[in-house]
């Protein structure tokens, strides 16, 4: 504000010479606060103000008192174009004021020097709180008492907080974060420091300088300004996790064996990853320079894709041949949010290395299936040098599987029919397993009586019962140890013992009758039944725990009637093995090899093995002939192998014969009936109560007297 905008405009001046009471009467009748006094030459070299007047007193005016003699010589004056601040250091009250010319303009009193500058100050102020609120920041000031004393409108914002609610309140009463109250302690400015409020809202973070307000050396206050950042911090954020997307996918394009193109509607190549180079031939950043069509024009493919997707507007695949390669090109296209294509992104597999990897991984697979039969043929030759016949795929299957369960100590639940070979398979699982040094101990479950076999199976000490030996003996359990133990029918067990097998199978320890202390056994359990376990548990004669312990692996061994293919084989071996045991030979003439394929074997592989054997000892020939196959084996007959002998069977005459043909044909009977049922000659001798020498040639008399 200039001198000029706030003084008294006037042209009246007083002479030196003139009489102070001229002055006192313009003084007073213009209310200006004083006269400048002008000599001659136009100078200003006093001025008279009321004060003037007042100290010079009545007498002086009325005694002609000149102005000079009164007025002020040590003035200050002021040009128009002054600041009116000027006048705010002077030692004056009035100041006459000159223009540039150096002619008396106007004068100026303290009190409008002080009113416009009162109004300079509030017109600025009011500048400044305009500045204020029209701010971003928030702006905080505090005085030195740690009253608010500034609050803008973002500062409302920003806390919530009514601006009048704010001022004239402790800082601590307006917002939660305090730090302006350490700057009136600590004076120090603090520049970008951020930190973050919880509100119900979320959390936003905030960025602040603070400043100490000093005054003479003082810290009189402090002004915060601040800012909400959380918006760009989440922008931040979002803007790294963009940035960190587009590094992940950058190395995934460029980390994959496929070719990829980016391209742009026309076709231009935007971005090509390096294996484009083992495709082409031609480096990523030469491919950036180039579009589509060139490298169709070079020869590379057939037909841009690019303008194929554009046409279409959709994906499109092709395959392409190039001297090199056979390629598998996918093409798809990248929208706009007007449905406009803007890119187009093409993926290129080289088929070539693929289909190479497929040829060979078929070859290997066809190799390696060569190598598991070739494998699985010699194990199974290896088991048959073991006295096993093994021909049809279902023998095959159970014995690659026993062979596997050899391997580990699992309980195996053997399940069959009578003589299919349950023995045989626990046998080989024994001998193939790492227990095969250690004994294959086989107990008949069914043949024990129930009194015997606790004794038996975990054996008893010294004096246990009457009759016991007098050493004690060990029981089946302690026999195996280190090896197996085959449970043949277990289902033939009797219910109290279960629970005690059931404990012994766990808790891998024996107690000996008539002993106190466990004995700890390392044996494999491999058990067998022809009985259907389920039903024999529904019936509460099988214990459903025990079921379960054993039921671990369960195999299932087919009978012959379902394995045809082994029946010869059988026969061949059986044969074989008889003609060395009793220094025999003979051929079975085609009819039988028939007769014996026919058959329907209710006793399994034990029949065979007694058919074969009656053959070769009762057949008289060098050939047997079907007609000798004996007594009332005839094909598909269908004998119960469980059916037992009956000792009750009546003997009934019904009419009179000569005794010796009725002692042969009762022997016919009775010898046909134990080999039918008991399988062997060596059974049928025990049964009949004679030696099997006997019964061999009792059965060359039947057949010699033309009863067979
Ligand atoms: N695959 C085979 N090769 C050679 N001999 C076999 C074969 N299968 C079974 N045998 C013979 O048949 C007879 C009966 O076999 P095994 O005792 O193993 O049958 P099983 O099912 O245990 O009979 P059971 O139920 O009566 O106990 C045995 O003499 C055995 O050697």
């Amino acid at each position: 504000m200039r001198v000029r905008e706030v003084m008294t405009k006037c042209d009246i001046i007083i002479r030196p010479l003139a009489s102070a009471l001229e002055a006192w009467r313009i003084l007073s009748s213009t209310g200006l606060p004083g006269v400048p006094v002008v000599n001659d030459q136009g100078k200003v070299v006093g001025i008279v103000t009321g004060e003037e007047i007042v100290n010079a007193g009545p007498e002086m005016l009325s005694e002609g008192t000149q102005v000079q003699a009164i007025m002020q010589e040590d003035i200050y004056v002021l040009r128009e174009d002054s600041p009116v601040t000027d006048s705010w250091t002077m030692p004056a009250n009035v100041f006459p004021v000159i223009n540039s010319r150096g002619r008396t303009t106007g004068i100026m009193g303290r009190t409008e020097a002080a009113q416009a500058l009162f109004k300079m100050a509030s017109s600025m102020f009011q500048q400044i709180e305009t500045i204020m609120d029209s701010a971003h920041n928030g702006i905080i000031a505090i005085n030195e008492d740690g009253v608010v004393t500034m609050f803008n409108q973002a500062a409302e914002k920003i806390t919530r907080r009514d601006k009048s609610e704010a001022l004239g309140r402790h800082l601590s009463e307006v917002i939660i974060p305090q730090g302006l109250l350490d700057i009136l302690k600590d004076g120090q400015y603090q520049s970008h420091y951020k930190f973050s409020v919880e509100y119900s809202s979320g959390t936003h973070t905030y960025l602040t300088n603070r400043s100490p307000i000093i005054e003479m050396g003082k810290v009189v206050g402090a002004i915060g300004v601040f800012q909400d950042i959380s918006e760009i911090e989440f922008i931040s954020e979002e803007l790294s996790s963009v940035k960190q997307l587009n590094k992940e996918l950058e190395t995934i394009i460029e980390s994959s064996y496929d070719g990829i193109l980016i391209t742009d509607r026309d076709g231009k190549i935007i971005r090509a990853n390096r294996a484009n180079e083992r495709i082409t031939g031609i480096s990523p950043s030469a491919l950036q320079e180039m579009n589509t069509q060139d490298l169709v024009n070079s020869g590379i493919y057939t037909k841009s894709i690019t303008k194929a997707i554009v046409e279409k507007n959709e994906a499109v695949t092709v395959s392409e041949q190039n001297t090199a390669h056979n390629l598998l090109i996918t093409g798809n296209p990248v929208h706009n949010q007007q449905g406009e294509i803007v890119r187009v992104v093409i993926n290129i597999r080289d088929m070539t290395d693929l289909n190479q990897l497929k040829n060979q991984l078929e070859q290997s697979m066809a190799l390696s299936k060569r190598y598991h039969d070739e494998l699985a043929q010699l194990r199974r030759k290896f088991i048959e040098q073991e006295n096993v016949v093994i021909k049809s795929t279902s023998m095959k299957e159970v014995m690659e599987i026993s062979l596997r369960l050899a391997q580990v100590d699992s309980t195996v639940l053997l399940l069959g029919e009578s003589g299919v070979g349950k023995e045989v398979v626990a046998k080989t699982i024994h001998k193939h397993s790492k227990r095969s040094s250690g004994p294959f101990i086989t107990v008949n479950c069914g043949a024990i009586p129930e009194n015997l076999l606790e004794s038996e199976l975990f054996g008893y000490n010294k004096g246990a019962f009457t009759g016991a030996n007098r050493e004690g003996k060990p029981g089946m359990f302690e026999l195996a140890d280190n090896g197996t133990l085959f449970l043949d029918e277990v289902g033939d067990l009797p219910l109290p013992f279960q629970v005690k097998l059931l404990r012994v199978i766990q808790e891998k320890e024996i107690t000996r009758v008539g002993g106190v202390r466990p004995r700890s056994v390392n044996v494999r359990i491999i058990t067998a039944t022809n009985k259907q376990l389920e039903e024999l548990m529904q019936q509460g004669k099988f214990r459903e725990d025990l079921y379960f312990r054993l039921n671990v692996v369960p195999i299932k061994i087919p009978p012959l009637r379902e394995r045809k293919d082994d029946i010869i084989p059988l026969v061949y071996y059986f044969k074989k093995h008889f003609e060395k045991a009793y220094g025999i030979s003979k051929e079975f003439s085609p009819g039988v090899y028939k007769d014996l394929l026919n058959h329907s074997w209710p006793g399994n592989v034990r029949e065979v093995k007694n058919v074969v054997e009656r053959l070769l000892v009762t057949s008289p020939g060098e050939i047997v002939q079907s007609v000798e196959i004996p007594f009332d084996f005839t094909p598909q007959s269908q004998v119960k192998p469980t059916e037992a002998a009956d000792d009750t069977r009546e003997i009934t005459v019904n009419g009179i014969m000569p005794l010796k043909k009725a002692q042969l044909e009762l022997e016919r009977q009775l010898i046909g009936t134990a080999l039918k049922e008991l399988g062997s000659t060596h059974k049928a001798a025990k049964a009949l109560g004679v030696d099997q020498s006997t019964i061999v040639r009792k059965m060359n008399r039947i057949r010699g007297a033309g009863l067979n």
